[in-house]
């Protein structure tokens, strides 16, 4: 292979592919492939992103939403155990014992998460965020993520990005392929820029999807608390306590700038979807 094409291949140090889909080597195949019989509970929510798209700020939301504690401040328990990854169980978590509602967080394309989910059990919110701003922000975090790939140059970066030979493959199929398989879920589709532009709205949309009646006072601490500034302050929320062997220390951080920079282009390419 010449020495171009060898750059634009994904190292296997970092990622295998499973399905057509890059996943990190922080999880298995095998792990992978049983999430088709992962059993689902009708007050299951799924977060499913992209990568760099939102997905820490809405596990934060739904925190705040969901427990009491985590909105007072009485609890201290960090998003990631609260809202683990389904496809990258690092910590072991037994699924089967999460309190409910469980969340999860995944990044999994729509045709390689649970039947069940599939079949309208369970509930999903789906978040885009415009694909440049979702390159830049990627580019940064592959920086300090132990487990992505070092690419330096932003070009080469780029182009990785729009052939797919990255962790999660292409942007656009990733959104694609969730939107056009809409009618299977029961799905909430948000974008980043309308949680920048109107948090509050965007929270409202989240208590009515999952059924969940907070008071107007309830309403205004979850919005606090989950703006970009305050969540940067939490360590609950800001994954500064990531682990050595995943993220590295003072490299990058995971709320790194927090700005939708191109509004119109998402919303122009999200109306060309179906
Ligand atoms: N509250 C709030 N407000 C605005 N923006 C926020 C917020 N929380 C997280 N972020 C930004 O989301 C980007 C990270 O995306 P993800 O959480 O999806 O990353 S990951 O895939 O889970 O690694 C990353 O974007 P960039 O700052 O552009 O890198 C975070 O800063």
């Amino acid at each position: 292979m010449s020495d171009n094409r060898l750059m634009m291949e994904p190292s296997k140090e970092f990622v295998f592919n499973y399905k057509g889909f890059y996943f990190a080597v922080n999880t298995t195949p095998e792990h992978v492939a049983s999430l088709e019989n992962f059993e689902i509970k009708d007050s299951d929510i799924f977060i499913a992103t992209y990568p760099k798209s939102g997905t820490v700020w809405t596990q934060n939301i739904l925190s705040l939403i969901i427990h009491e504690g985590h909105r007072n401040g009485t609890e201290d328990m960090e998003t990631m155990d609260r809202i683990p990854w389904v496809e990258y169980n690092i910590k072991n978590i037994d699924f089967a014992n999460l309190p409910l509602p469980r969340v999860f967080a995944t990044h999994l394309p729509y045709y390689l998460t649970p039947r069940d989910l599939r079949n309208k059990k369970g509930r999903v919110i789906y978040v885009t965020r415009n694909p440049k701003d979702v390159l830049v922000s990627y580019y940064h975090f592959s920086k300090f993520m132990v487990t992505l790939e070092k690419i330096p140059d932003f070009n080469l970066f780029m182009e990785r990005f729009l052939a797919g030979k990255v962790l999660a493959s292409a942007w656009f199929d990733h959104v694609s392929g969730w939107y056009n398989h809409a009618k299977d879920f029961n799905i909430l589709f948000l974008t980043y820029e309308e949680m920048k532009k109107d948090l509050r709205s965007a929270v409202l949309k989240i208590c009515n999807f999952i059924g969940k009646k907070l008071s107007e006072e309830e309403i205004e601490s979850v919005v606090r608390q989950a703006t970009f500034e305050n969540m940067q302050k939490d360590p609950r929320a800001n994954y500064e306590n990531m682990p050595d062997d995943i993220a590295i220390k003072g490299k990058g951080k995971f709320l790194r700038k927090g700005n939708n920079q191109l509004h119109f282009v998402s919303t122009n390419l999200l109306s060309q979807l179906p």
